[in-house]
């Protein structure tokens, strides 16, 4: 497409040699720019990409777009946010992909990740080819990509959209986090339906309060009203008992369905049971009421499968389809897992990484367990240090015994996370043992038949972070050796 083409998209620019070379692909990485690129100079984190301009027009870059003027001898568009106009540019380029589908993002602290997966299984289910984007891995037809992040960065995204259209997706389930919304990763991207889980306390190292989290949260419900179909029929879903409720609905661009246990709502839950195997609940829909008996446990399961249903609604699939696979899904991976082993020792490994899921798990958990509950749990290193003392002050409430560890420590001493969360506990039922392996080797030791083992924070994931290094790790196979093992004894 020609460079003049391409840019016209963008509300404001500065470019001053008006020569149109023809691009042929999209680019932010200087170490990955082929001839013919566009090169997107983003300040990041880490580096100020501007530094890797000339670099980019050496390898064949044909015109930059910058913050800056520079002193290139190809076009150079000055742009007032670089990232947004990649954004928006990606989309032009890829031709606008996700006004092609019906596109689904869902935002929340917790719970993104369970509802996504209930909403591809819906949608399939109704003979709807469907995609999904999230935390674990991007998936449609018979693909599936890993994820570097939870929402991918806009060229990444726009590309996923124009393949994923490509090979039939008529819908497609996103998860949205709050840093993509507020770096621009999804400006340009037509959301037909949004939906809003709950917000507490994370990230706060990154947004600094939760106003601003919350914020940031909001975008999404406001971005309904910037698609490019006007036509289309848009949605916010919202969760009618979160605190949060209120500023989603005031920020939502589009009519609003809600969805509650507590409050009044659109689609409610009543007569909500709670049970080891799963939980059971009325969804009730004006004068309609479906008992849904789901394999997943906890109020928090309720929440999710609701959310799931009003999207699914909203998305035009009926009751019938939505009521039939919603008792069908079992948990995601790491998602309350449990560990299958001849041990009588029960283990759960739950990617509850906030203090309010950490909550949520162990008070489900605590509503079956026979014995003692111990829960293995740590706290990510370079992120939000205000969530160290909550998550180990949830895990004591909730426990008779809790082993704090390591849990991805990145460039930070292990032992300095362990004690910063250790301020937030007020008994002695705990110990430190920054090795991952040896904590759960320890808790499956320490465990009499009838406890039962929380390890918290990684799930699916199959790795640990340690200074730059990253190596295996996977919760789920260390607890069934050890468990095993247990067992041979
Ligand atoms: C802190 C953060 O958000 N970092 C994101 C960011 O990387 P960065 O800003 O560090 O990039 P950088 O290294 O400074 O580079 C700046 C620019 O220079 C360019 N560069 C760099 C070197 C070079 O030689 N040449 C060159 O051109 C880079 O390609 C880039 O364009 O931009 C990258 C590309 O988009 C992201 O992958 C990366 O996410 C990292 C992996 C990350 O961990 N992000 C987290 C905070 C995040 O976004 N998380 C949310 C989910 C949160 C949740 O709900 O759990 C998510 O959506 O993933
Ligand atoms: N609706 C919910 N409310 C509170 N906690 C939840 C909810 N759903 C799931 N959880 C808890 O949060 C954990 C993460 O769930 P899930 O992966 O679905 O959320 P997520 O929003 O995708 O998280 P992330 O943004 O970190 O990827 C689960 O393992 C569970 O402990």
């Amino acid at each position: 497409m020609k460079l003049q083409e391409l840019i016209s998209c963008l509300p404001a620019y500065a470019v001053e040699d008006d020569t149109n070379p023809e691009i042929t692909s999209l680019q932010m990485d200087s170490r990955k720019v082929q001839d013919g690129a566009l090169f997107f100079c983003i300040r990041g984190f880490t580096v100020d990409g501007h530094r890797f301009a000339k670099q980019a027009e050496a390898s064949g870059a044909l015109a930059v777009v910058s913050e800056e003027p520079l002193d290139l001898s190809v076009p150079v568009i000055v742009v007032r946010d670089s990232k947004r106009a990649m954004a928006l540019i990606a989309a032009r380029f890829y031709d606008f992909p996700s006004t092609k589908m019906r596109l689904t993002g869902v935002t929340g602290t917790n719970g993104k990740t369970t509802v996504t997966h209930l909403l591809q299984e819906i949608y399939m289910e109704a003979g709807f080819p469907a995609g999904l984007i999230g935390t674990m891995y991007t998936k449609y037809g018979n693909e599936v990509k890993p994820s570097v992040n939870t929402t991918p960065e806009s060229l990444i995204l726009q590309e996923m959209f124009f393949d994923m259209h490509d090979q039939g997706m008529e819908h497609v389930v996103m998860e949205v986090s709050s840093h993509a919304l507020q770096l621009g990763r999804t400006h340009g991207t037509d959301f037909d339906i949004a939906v809003f889980t709950n917000l507490s306390q994370d990230h706060l190292d990154y947004h600094e309060t939760m106003d601003e989290y919350a914020a940031a949260k909001a975008l999404l419900f406001s971005q309904l009203g910037s698609g490019y179909h006007p036509q289309k029929q848009k949605f916010a879903v919202i969760n009618g008992d979160d605190p949060y409720a209120e500023k989603m609905i005031t920020a939502a661009a589009a009519p609003v369905i809600t969805y509650a246990i507590d409050s009044q709502a659109d689609i409610r839950a009543e007569n909500v049971n709670v049970h080891a195997g799963g939980s059971a609940f009325d969804l009730v829909h004006y004068n309609r009421h479906f008992r849904i008996e789901l394999q997943m446990p906890g109020r928090f399961s309720v929440y999710n499968a609701l959310a799931a249903a009003a999207a699914a609604y909203a998305g035009g699939i009926g009751w019938e389809t939505i009521c039939k696979v919603l008792p069908e899904v079992k948990s995601v991976s790491g998602r309350f897992e449990k560990i299958a082993s001849s041990s009588p020792v029960n283990v759960i490994v739950d990617y509850a990484h906030t203090s309010d899921s950490l909550e949520n798990v162990l008070q489900t958990i605590s509503e079956f367990a026979n014995g003692n509950v111990r829960t293995v749990v740590g706290c990510g290193g370079d992120r939000d240090k205000t969530k160290r003392p909550l998550m180990a002050s949830t895990a004591e409430k909730w426990s008779d015994y809790v082993y704090l560890t390591s849990d991805n420590p990145r460039s930070e001493n292990p032992r300095t996370i362990l004690e910063e969360m250790e301020q937030g506990l007020s008994t002695s039922a705990y110990e430190l043992i920054e090795d991952r392996e040896k904590a759960i080797r320890q808790a499956v030791n320490d465990s009499g038949p009838d406890d039962v083992i929380l390890i918290a924070g990684k799930g699916h994931e199959t790795y640990q972070i340690i200074g730059e290094q990253t190596y295996d790790f996977d919760d789920r196979l260390v607890a069934k050796q050890a468990l095993e093992e247990l067992g041979m004894k």
